[in-house]
């Protein structure tokens, strides 16, 4: 930067001498000073301009030059990042787009920047497995505040250590193992009997609206919040509707947005559940009758960690969860059974030798615990079904101190994305891995938890609640289903990842008894 200064310094000179206009020498010298002056003033500043700019660029393109352990990769255009891209839809079974680039280019840990998060995304299983084990060791649970809009600041999703634990263990009053066999069981077989009962006089049945509505949210609001959405039409239903399109779309709120919608759904589920917890409270005496008046009874205790903020969230979470995850993985079964004739034939052989041993009537016998968990098969094709259908396609963490992984440095206060179907289509661990495909389980260890190559329900501390009570949902829906009826698919029935599934036109079925 010095040299072109001096050179037009002696320019200057020479050309001053041979002037006629002639200073003295010390005329002449503060002359060239002030000159000097005022053309390195714009150079100076062009230049630092130029390198700030080209800093800026460079920072935004590559990350922290400085940094040369960081994994590789991009951010994309300056605001958007890599975001388009990755909300692209997918029509396959295959790893996204997205990530199956970035895989090839920068192999399974990379940076990249969506909505205005930079991140680093791992599509390696030792590092998505650590990260959800050293939770709250070297990784801290974390979303984007879009997530944290829609699911409340509150929200057990924001809530670390003591206070975690202690709300987990209040769900898990509700869908603990001891809820599920005494009280849930017997629940959940009575609203798949009478759902399916229902769906016989209709003409063509949307297999996600309607296992969701009535069968699995009716029964989670009951169970919750004693509310009765059929009664109401479906009203609360409606708002949990637009949550989830919500939940993964670009978060742009305006009218006509579905994140827009997302978040009119949020406020008017969070009046009814506010005027609710209001109206109860003012209540003298009342029995405890579903999992509100526990929650309650918690705020009530002197020493208690929840305040109502907290307990808000918490039922609007809990309402959340229920209302699509358990359906969509319903209707990913129902389709791949009605593509996969032999994969229906063991799956019915399986629950016909359940009802043959019960010696039962079918119509209203209760199945045991006992006989639920003899239901390998069903539980083969329902892992296998939540394998290829990844309804949680990413999880997020940052880390909370530096993290050394293979030969790179992710730095403490990084935002990392875990995508789980990387795991889930290993070819190194399940062999075509986009083909359905429920006998490959005879030989994998269903996992209880989360594994490494299976993390549907996440996995560590933070592993799903009401991964216990999805599967016994579907289990049990199966069950009802093919020990009584048959169906015909009439229409829909594509699937596209958003990257979260979906089902454009939906999966229409007829339903039709048993010859
Ligand atoms: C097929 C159905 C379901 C799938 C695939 C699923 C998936 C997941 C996943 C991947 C996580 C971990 C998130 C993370 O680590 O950040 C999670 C957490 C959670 N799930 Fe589920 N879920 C399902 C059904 C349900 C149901 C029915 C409920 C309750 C009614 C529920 C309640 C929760 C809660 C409360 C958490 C947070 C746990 C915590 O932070 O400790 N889920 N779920």
């Amino acid at each position: 930067m010095v040299l072109p200064l001096q050179a037009t310094t002696s320019t200057y000179l020479t050309c001053m001498k041979d002037s006629k206009y002639v200073l003295s020498e010390h005329r002449l010298i503060s002359k060239i000073g002030m000159d000097m002056d005022y053309l390195a003033a714009p150079v100076f500043v062009t230049l630092a301009l130029a390198t700030l700019l080209l800093r800026l660029v460079l920072r935004w393109r590559v990350g922290e030059l400085c940094h040369p352990r960081l994994p590789p990769g991009s951010r994309g255009l300056p605001l958007f990042g890599e975001t388009l891209e990755f909300f692209t839809a997918s029509p396959t079974l295959e790893l996204l787009p997205f990530f199956k680039r970035r895989l090839e280019r920068y192999g399974p840990i990379f940076r990249t920047s969506l909505v205005g998060e930079d991140l680093i995304v791992s599509l390696d299983p030792e590092l998505s497995t650590r990260v959800l084990q050293e939770e709250e060791r070297a990784f801290q649970i974390w979303y984007p505040p879009s997530f944290m809009r829609v699911l409340g600041a509150d929200s057990i999703i924001a809530a670390l250590g003591p206070l975690h634990r202690h709300i987990r263990a209040l769900m898990l009053r509700l869908f603990g193992p001891e809820s599920l066999r005494l009280v849930l069981l017997p629940d959940v077989q009575r609203s798949a009997r009478a759902e399916l009962r229902s769906w016989l006089r209709l003409p063509d049945v949307e297999v996600r609206a309607a296992t969701s509505r009535q069968m699995i949210f009716g029964v989670t609001a009951k169970k919750l919040i004693s509310h009765d959405d059929a009664a109401s039409e479906g009203s609360l239903w409606k708002c949990f509707d637009a949550c989830t399109s919500g939940l993964l779309a670009f978060p742009l709120c305006v009218p006509g947005t579905a994140f827009y919608r997302c978040m009119q759904g949020r406020r008017r589920v969070m009046k009814m559940l506010k005027e609710q917890l209001g109206a109860r409270r003012n209540e003298p005496e009342r029995e405890g009758v579903d999992f509100f008046d526990l929650v309650i009874h918690e705020l009530d205790k002197p020493e208690s960690e929840l305040n109502e903020n907290m307990a808000l969230d918490l039922l609007f979470l809990m309402l959340f969860a229920s209302h699509e995850t358990t359906s969509i993985g319903l209707t990913v079964i129902l389709k791949f059974l009605t593509d996969n004739p032999k994969a229906l034939q063991e799956l019915t052989e399986e629950h016909e030798n359940v009802q043959k041993r019960a010696g039962a009537d079918p119509d209203s016998d209760e199945i045991t615990w006992e006989e639920y968990k003899s239901m390998k098969f069903t539980s083969h094709v329902i892992h296998e079904a939540l394998r290829l259908a990844n309804i949680a396609p990413v999880v997020f963490r940052k880390t909370i101190q530096d993290v050394q992984i293979n030969d790179y440095t992710i730095p403490q206060g990084s935002k990392v994305m875990i995508c789980s179907s990387a795991a889930h289509l290993n070819p190194k661990v399940y062999e075509n891995p986009s083909v359905f495909n429920p006998w490959r389980w005879k030989d994998i260890l269903e996992p209880v938890g989360g594994s490494k190559n299976f993390m549907a329900f996440g996995g560590g501390l933070r592993l799903c609640v009401g991964a216990d009570f999805a599967k016994l949902q579907m289990a049990i829906f199966l069950h009802c289903l093919v020990i009584k009826y048959r169906w015909e698919a009439i229409s829909g029935g594509t699937m596209m990842f958003y990257p979260g599934l979906r089902f454009p036109d939906g999966f229409h079925i007829k339903l039709l008894p048993k010859d």
